[in-house]
């Protein structure tokens, strides 16, 4: 069993990772439109207690990291069934976080945008309208766990233009060029 459905195009599944204020939303939905890829933010899978415990400053933790992850998997999964490719902004700090999303029957490749803390701190500082306060940026980089060589991680310098990290990301996965107007590369009609 692959989950795929029968006959149907094989499906991909991308999980854009990494710290706060990286440029994961940047990256996948830039993914999503040069792919076809369906977008999701994995931060709106998040319980609304998880919300408030992270715009409160505290970070989350495994216990409520657990079944946002869970849910996320479900998600990829269900999309996969329904012939659908994915792109996910999730940060996946961890190894055993990513082995959640990888526990399903299909395939899920990872880009890591890593790079050096003042970039994505500057970046942060500037973000305004998200819930997560800059001040948990130490927490994340402490909890990063960055992938080991069995992972087969595609990392790229968050210091590139979202342009050429987009590109980089298409052209190291093989995902699909550019969708032409009005069709789907994702074998969803
Ligand atoms: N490659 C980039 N270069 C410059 N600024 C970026 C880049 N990627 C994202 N940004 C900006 O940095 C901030 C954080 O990006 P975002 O995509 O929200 O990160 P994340 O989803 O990882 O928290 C946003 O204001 C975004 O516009
Ligand atoms: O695992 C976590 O601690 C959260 O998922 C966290 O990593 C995420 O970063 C926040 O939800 C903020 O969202 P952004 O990453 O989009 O800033």
């Amino acid at each position: 069993m692959t989950g795929e459905r029968r006959g149907a195009r094989p499906t991909r599944h991308v999980v854009v990772m990494g710290v706060s204020g990286a440029g994961k939303t940047t990256v996948a939905r830039g993914i999503s439109a040069a792919s076809g890829l369906t977008f999701a933010e994995a931060d709106e899978f998040h319980s609304p207690e998880n919300v408030a415990r992270m715009r409160s400053g505290v970070p989350l933790d495994d216990t409520t990291r657990w079944p946002w992850l869970r849910d996320i998997a479900a998600w990829i999964a269900e999309r996969g069934a329904e012939g659908r490719s994915t792109v996910l902004a999730c940060s996946a700090l961890k190894r055993s976080y990513r082995d959640v999303l990888r526990q399903g029957p299909l395939r899920v490749d990872f880009v890591h945008l890593d790079g050096p803390a003042e970039v994505i701190r500057a970046r942060l500082a500037r973000r305004q309208g998200h819930y997560m306060p800059a001040s948990l940026l130490e927490s994340q980089l402490a909890t990063l766990e960055p992938a080991a060589p069995d992972e087969s991680v595609l990392v790229l310098d968050v210091s590139l233009a979202p342009e050429a990290l987009v590109a980089a990301a298409v052209k190291g996965l093989g995902l699909p060029g550019p969708v032409p107007v009005g069709e789907h590369q994702d074998g969803a009609s």
